[in-house]
């Protein structure tokens, strides 16, 4: 026993040297204190901001302690005692987040390097010998860029208080934060920005850059901290009275195919117009958003016999139904045509045009570009926080971001690990100085 002890001892102490040497050689690549790489647990802190991951750093090394702690409380008591059966069950917790850290940073260092993510395969079996052969072998340099955009992160906080509009949105978020595996994360600061009445906006972001977070944060779907007012009232105070003020589409049909188009929008003018209306106003209006989606044609058809095109439309229509002030919209137009598509767009901004606010996400935004008025532009900072980059008319987009296209603008804030330029932080310090020098 006591020499299977001793082998197990041996081992982990010549993997630590030669995981020492390795983090060695990655520090000084990374441009990092090299030395720092022979101190056990503040390794892995290093390695995570060689990585670009420095929360995970940190905890990995905290938990990385908390498993050399139950190791040895292990090997102190006796293998079957009540503490030593305690401190396997620690340890077989901690060994969860450790592993979920892990991946991150080494995804994290896979960017940092130029390499395939699936590096991280190799790293998490044999992460001693990864550690030697990135940090000594010549072919394994930081990729061009490195470290992307950490001299000039954005500010931590930015954005100015926006006005409260009496006929408008206004928007103020300070702070949206979730917990994450045993982390507090900030999934949107400072969003700051009010829409007139009569506009339609694009809401434009990258994959997961908090495009669905900041419109559940808007409707107080999911609250953040925050004051959100439409029409002068707040949002989250009011929300049980305003809740049908704001129709919200989401990308997938919520609808059931074996009802008819006409019930299914009475179904759902039952639920949203007040109980005390009377019958022949509720059918007024049913036949009113019928006629405003086109769906007169097709109101005595199963909804499981309308094409895509007409099955969209039926679900703004259920939302529209009970006539919201603001009207937003995630991907509607995913799975139409280019033709299909604009004529739902051409229906949103008549909406618009009839007093409302509208907020539309579209992947595809270049096609229907010219029918909006002005753009959001959420990006994920150097923090991988969702910032505000840019609000404003669309016009003025294209001069801020240097572009000709909403998707050029997209790839300009988008991380260059995901292929876009990596310039979120540059542009939200941008934002952030125009709006406070008045010029936008
Ligand atoms: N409740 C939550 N807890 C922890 N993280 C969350 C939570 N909600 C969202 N996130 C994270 O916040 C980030 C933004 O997510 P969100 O869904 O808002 O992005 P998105 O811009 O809508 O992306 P997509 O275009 O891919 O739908 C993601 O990294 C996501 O993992």
């Amino acid at each position: 026993m006591m020499e299977y002890k001793n082998t197990i001892i041996a081992a982990i102490a010549i993997s630590e040297i030669i995981e020492m040497i390795g983090a060695y050689g990655i520090f000084k690549k990374c441009g990092r204190r090299p030395w720092l790489a022979f101190i056990p647990f503040l390794r892995h802190d290093r390695m995570g901001k060689c990585a670009g991951r420095v929360q995970e750093g940190r905890s990995l090394a905290l938990i990385s302690l908390g498993i050399v702690v139950m190791i040895t409380t292990i090997c102190m008591f006796k293998p079957n005692s009540l503490q030593s059966m305690i401190s396997m069950f620690l340890l077989m917790l901690m060994m969860i987040p450790c592993v979920i850290y892990s991946i991150r940073v080494y995804f994290g260092l896979a960017a940092a390097f130029g390499r395939n993510r699936l590096w991280v395969i190799p790293w998490l079996i044999l992460r001693c010998l990864c550690a030697l052969l990135w940090g000594c072998s010549k072919r394994f340099k930081t990729a061009e860029g490195y470290p992307f955009d950490e001299e000039e992160a954005a500010p931590e906080v930015s954005g100015l208080e926006a006005e409260s509009l009496d006929e408008g949105l206004s928007i103020n978020i300070t702070k949206r934060t979730a917990m994450n595996f045993l982390q507090r994360k900030v999934l949107l600061r400072d969003i700051h920005l009010s829409i007139p009445k009569g506009h339609m906006v694009l809401l434009l972001g990258g994959s997961g850059s908090g495009k669905t977070t900041f419109l559940n944060a808007v409707t107080g779907y999911e609250k953040a901290k925050a004051v959100i007012t439409l029409a002068g009232s707040n949002v989250y105070k009011d929300y049980k009275s305003m809740k049908y003020d704001i129709g919200f589409v989401p990308q997938q049909d919520l609808v059931r195919g074996s009802d008819t188009v006409y019930r299914t929008l009475s179904d759902a003018a039952l639920l949203r117009l007040p109980s005390d209306m009377k019958g022949d106003v509720r059918r007024d209006r049913i036949n009113d958003v019928l006629d405003t989606f086109g769906l007169t044609p097709v109101k005595s058809s199963l909804v499981d016999k309308l094409s895509g095109g007409q099955r969209k439309r039926l679900s703004i229509a259920i939302e529209y139904i009970s006539d919201p002030t603001l009207f937003i919209l995630d991907e509607p137009d995913s799975g139409l045509d280019g033709v299909m598509a604009r004529a739902l767009f051409e229906k949103l901004r008549a909406i618009a045009d009839s007093g409302k606010i509208v907020i539309v996400i579209t992947h595809t935004p270049d096609r229907v570009a010219d029918l909006f008025d002005d753009v959001i532009v959420v990006a994920k900072d150097a923090n991988r926080t969702g910032r505000l980059a840019y609000y404003g008319a669309r016009e003025k987009s294209y001069g801020f971001f240097g572009k000709k296209s909403m998707e050029e603008i997209l790839m300009s804030v988008n991380r260059r690990e995901e292929g876009g330029e990596g310039k979120a932080d540059e542009f939200v310090r941008k934002y952030t100085a125009a709006v406070a020098g008045g010029e936008l």
